[in-house]
């Protein structure tokens, strides 16, 4: 049953959304998705660390994190973690991938028994290599855990862009005789406004490592983009791209098929088309011959692709998948590798059948010649 897709049709009509929810991170993403939970009429109370921002979000109704976005009536936001978790029935984790271990293990000691808890950061946690909602489930216990991932940029969520995600949550044998009742419908539906819809899935894995490998990808296509190159080549990396998602996703147990759905394909066509994206936004500048420490002018911004490039190569090395655009993300950001002789040796690989299934035994005609002048190019 593990495995099996759930069908296409119509979630429930009598599902009910959940009437009121806790938001755990006040940043863009967090945010946007408490004003989209609020606008649907679900009681929203958005935790966020910063008194400031808080404060800034009660007194003024806005937020330094999306100017201009006016939050709707039943969204307050809260300092104290118990304060936000009082009565929800449901949670949704929003902040960065490396701080959801400490998050979760702070929302676990004021949840409720059984409340289902959304984790919505996208990456592999470096120390263990595990994804988002099983770091979120060592710490949360019997509570079940999700997620939410797709191409959503928080700004134009917020400002009601007509935006779809997927929700997924593993389906128990009570969820299929009930589907109504499942956290995946019900949070689908609680997140379903004019301008936002949930798709539901049960394929955890698909989903998370669409997510965690699309903003390595976007890197790669910001420095090749940066490095003066154009559409074809944008296009090689977002379709091979898919490919990688796929052969891991499969090796960790998910579904090919899911990866062609929004947390994948749709991700990674959003993140790998615009500098809206801040890991094609790195990819950019590192691709200018910007330094590292000058990229975004100096200031931290959450690149979640950067330390992600780390944590999935090294995964999917465990696990026998070569990801080679991943692994050139990474040895250029992480084992100083020089951006240009790197993309020249990822474009000069022994030739593979697309796809995987034809066996190919001859080997890649380029010559040394030919890759020291791609890399010439680049450099
Ligand atoms: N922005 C987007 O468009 C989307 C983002 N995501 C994902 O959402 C996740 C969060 O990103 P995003 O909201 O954009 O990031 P932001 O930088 O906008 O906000 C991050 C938030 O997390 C808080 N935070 C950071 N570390 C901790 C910690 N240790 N404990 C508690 N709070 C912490 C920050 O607080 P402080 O300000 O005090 O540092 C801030 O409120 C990422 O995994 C991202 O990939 C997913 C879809 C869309
Ligand atoms: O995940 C996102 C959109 O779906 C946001 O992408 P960035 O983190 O690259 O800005």
């Amino acid at each position: 049953m593990k495995h099996q897709p759930l069908s296409g049709d119509p979630l429930p009509s009598h599902a009910h959304p959940y009437r009121s929810a806790a938001v755990i991170g006040a940043g863009s993403w967090g945010t946007a998705l408490a004003v989209t939970l609020a606008r649907g009429g679900v009681q929203t109370r958005l935790w966020g660390r910063d008194r400031a921002v808080v404060d800034g979000i009660n007194r003024a109704r806005e937020t330094r994190f999306l100017p201009g976005v006016p939050m709707p009536a039943g969204l307050n936001a809260v300092h104290e973690m118990e304060a936000a978790l009082a009565g929800a029935d449901v949670a949704l984790i929003v902040v960065p991938s490396r701080a959801v271990r400490s998050v979760a293990r702070a929302v676990a000691e004021y949840a409720a028994p059984g409340l289902p808890v959304a984790v919505c950061a996208k990456g592999i946690e470096a120390e263990t290599g595990l994804l988002m909602t099983q770091v979120a489930e060592e710490e949360l216990g019997r509570r079940p855990v999700g997620c939410v991932s797709g191409p959503t940029f928080a700004r134009e969520t917020a400002l009601g862009h007509p935006t779809a995600a997927t929700v997924a949550f593993p389906f128990s044998y009570a969820d299929r005789l009930k589907p109504a009742d499942s956290a995946a419908v019900r949070l689908a539906l609680s997140l379903s406004t004019e301008s936002f819809r949930a798709y539901v899935s049960d394929d955890l894995v698909g989903v998370e490592i669409g997510g965690a490998l699309k903003n390595v990808i976007a890197i790669a296509c910001g420095m090749m983009t940066g490095a003066g190159f154009a559409e074809n080549t944008r296009a090689a990396l977002i379709t091979r791209g898919v490919d990688e998602m796929k052969n891991l996703a499969e090796a960790l147990g998910g579904r090919r098929e899911t990866v062609t759905g929004l947390s994948g394909v749709g991700d990674l066509t959003l993140t790998c088309s615009s500098p809206t994206s801040r890991n094609m936004a790195l990819g950019l500048q590192l691709g200018q011959g910007v330094a590292r420490a000058d990229c975004f002018d100096g200031e931290p911004v959450v690149v979640e692709g950067e330390v992600n490039a780390k944590s999935v190569t090294d995964l999917a090395r465990r696990v026998g998948v070569t990801l080679p655009i991943c692994e050139t993300v990474r040895a250029i950001l992480h084992e100083g590798a020089p951006l240009g002789d790197a993309f020249a040796a990822l474009w000069a690989r022994p030739i593979e059948a697309e796809p995987r299934a034809m066996d190919l035994s001859f080997s890649h005609p380029a010559t040394d010649q030919a890759i020291a002048t791609l890399a010439e190019r680049i450099s």
